[in-house]
């Protein structure tokens, strides 16, 4: 088990997080926050990139920053910005990430066949990279940072730039991978989250505001998201969250306590929630 214990960090007088507690046991951890939540600076403590101001990240009991190496050998980090070589292909790209992270050579050929399999990229192996799509590049990176098996793979804004056919794949890769390890992702994209995380980490105002499954995150707005056409005056209180075209026309959906007149009841989802709690962010 991974164990965040009341972990703040700050830089200089900025926090960027302040006292995040939380319990990661195997399955996909969604981390969601608008831009300059914190996300980034949460999964680096995780990867030991940075030392957090005050509090504790133990694994199965033990701090990670004084299991150094031993804490490193069992995680897998895709950064937000994955560097690579352009013009290596993926085979030479990790068979030197594998060189860096000590595998032998020859477990590392092996490794290297098993995992470009999984990532779907055997026939690509030996093409330069500088040709490949941005979904193409995130399971090269994906690749990379499972070549040593890792216990907990963090993946920071892995989906950036995937059109919706490699966002599928990339599910389906992730669910796979989630059986028997803790895999934690960062996204400003809800519609990831909502398929791929068994649970969804919301940090807001720097602090964790949630860390529950998708389903019931939503139930927290549940009974008061609403539809009715675009251009009805709102109640007051009511929260517009977002807009969309129907077969009927442009409706406006709102969250409110009690239901508009000419509002249907709608089933919150968690891109209703994000909107909700998000409206003041400028997101
Ligand atoms: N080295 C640093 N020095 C000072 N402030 C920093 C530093 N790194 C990050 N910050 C600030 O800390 C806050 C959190 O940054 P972080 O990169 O963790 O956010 P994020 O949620 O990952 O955002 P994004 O989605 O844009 O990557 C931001 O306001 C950022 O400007």
């Amino acid at each position: 088990m991974l164990q965040i214990d009341n972990v703040t960090k700050q830089y200089g007088k900025f926090t960027a997080l302040s006292e995040i507690d939380l319990s990661l046991e195997n399955g996909v951890y969604g981390l969601l926050a608008p831009n300059g939540a914190g996300k980034t600076t949460l999964l680096k403590m995780l990867a030991t990139l940075l030392f957090p101001t005050s509090g504790q990240i133990r694994l199965d009991g033990e701090d990670i920053f004084q299991m150094e190496s031993r804490y490193r050998e069992k995680i897998g980090y895709l950064p937000q910005e994955f560097g690579y070589y352009k013009n290596n292909t993926p085979r030479q790209f990790l068979r030197y990430i594998a060189a860096l992270k000590g595998i032998p050579a020859k477990r590392a050929k092996l490794r290297i066949e098993e995992l470009l399999e999984t990532v779907s990229m055997t026939e690509h192996g030996d093409k330069k990279m500088k040709k490949f799509s941005g979904g193409m590049i995130q399971r090269i990176g994906i690749a990379q940072a499972m070549l040593n098996d890792p216990e907990i793979l963090i993946l920071d804004e892995p989906t950036a730039g995937l059109d919706p056919k490699e966002r599928a794949r990339f599910r389906n890769l992730l669910h796979g991978l989630a059986e028997n390890r803790i895999v934690l992702l960062s996204t400003h994209i809800v519609s990831d989250v909502e398929t791929i995380a068994h649970q969804v980490i919301l940090l807001r105002g720097h602090r964790l505001h949630a860390c529950q499954p998708p389903g019931e995150i939503c139930r927290t707005l549940s009974d008061r998201v609403f539809e009715l056409p675009l251009g009805e005056a709102l109640p007051e209180g009511a929260v517009f969250l977002s807009e969309r075209q129907t077969g009927a026309g442009a409706v406006q959906r709102v969250a409110c306590e009690t239901a508009p007149e000419g509002g249907m009841p709608v089933p919150a989802g968690l891109e209703d929630v994000f909107l909700y709690l998000y409206r003041e962010e400028g997101v």
